[in-house]
């Protein structure tokens, strides 16, 4: 393994992109050479001393990763998603879009169906003939504990919703987005046993018929633009409160999601499989210098 640290020589090959505004460091590395530790990735997706990012997409052969060689037969590609602040997560609704993307862009695959490993479990992919043309993903199913939780900000709290869809999610219902304040400092999430390794907040108001807008705090990354399996999460919160459970009615449900940087489309089909269908661009590619690792280090 190539240590990145104050020792790492080599130029870091890097692109960055978006889906929806949340924006990704993409840093292919299909043999699993390089040693990303938490502060590497940091230091990388730093707004000012590095290139930038709510997160980094660790493109690596899953041959080539334990925590992906048992389905390399099923999917060739593990998408090692990490949150700025270095943590792992085990999915990322926008991320996975935007490396099929990449994966498309790099000659690696061609447009059609594709498997993607990530921590939450292999995602189908589907990436259209049309370069720029938006991308599907088959999420899986949602879980829905029967947990009653509260989201609070400041001395404000809401009842919400707890979602899982490969990573933990808590769907708040509130008046107005703005209820939500600056978001600069994390909300409580209550009871905090509920969810031992961190939680994704959502806060949500109503558009139109199946039509929602949200705003979302990321474990890991603070507030985002845009989180592709927040808007699945309050797609099918959203699905169990106005009573259009795919599972109860036995038709497909559709919401259109709004957030601030873009627009999600989320299908809950009556086997509880969720599909979320939306944009993924790569804006940007170059080398980053090892050297300013290490100055992000002192
Ligand atoms: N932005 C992502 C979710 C990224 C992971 C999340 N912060 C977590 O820690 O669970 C998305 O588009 O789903």
């Amino acid at each position: 393994m190539v240590p990145v640290s104050t020792s790492q020589t080599a130029p870091i090959a890097f692109l960055k992109g978006h889906g929806t505004e949340n924006d990704f460091v993409i840093v292919p590395d299909p043999d699993n050479d390089l040693d990303l530790p938490p502060r590497a990735v940091a230091a990388l997706c730093d707004r000012r001393a590095g290139i930038g990012g709510d997160g980094l997409l660790h493109v690596v052969r899953s041959a080539a990763h334990p925590e992906a060689r048992a389905v390399a037969g099923e999917a060739e590609w593990f998408m090692d998603y990490r949150n700025a602040d270095g943590s792992v997560a085990e999915m990322c609704g926008n991320g996975v879009r935007v490396f099929a993307r990449y994966l498309r862009r790099a000659g690696h695959v061609t447009a059609g169906d594709l498997a993607v490993a990530t921590r939450g479990g292999v995602k189908r992919v589907h990436i259209p003939k049309d370069e720029d043309g938006d991308i599907t993903v088959h999420m899986g199913r949602a879980a829905l504990p029967d947990t009653e939780v509260t989201v609070s900000v400041g001395d404000r709290s809401w009842p919400a919703r707890n979602v899982n869809m490969g990573n933990p999610h808590a769907v708040a219902f509130v008046a107005d987005l703005a209820d939500a304040g600056d978001l600069r400092t994390e909300p409580a999430v209550t009871p905090a046993a509920v969810y031992p390794h961190g939680v994704n907040a959502e806060f949500v108001v109503d558009r139109g018929p199946r039509h929602v807008a949200m705003r979302v705090h990321e474990r890991g990354s603070g507030e985002t633009r845009s989180c592709g399996t927040g808007a699945c999460a309050v797609a099918v919160a959203a699905a169990r409160r106005d009573g259009t459970d795919p599972a109860v009615t036995g038709s497909p449900v559709t919401y259109t999601v709004d957030l601030p940087g873009g627009r999600l489309v989320i299908t809950e089909h009556p086997d509880g499989s969720v599909e979320m269908t939306g944009p993924a661009i790569i804006v940007a590619e170059g080398h980053f210098d090892p050297a300013r690792l290490e100055t992000a280090f002192a």
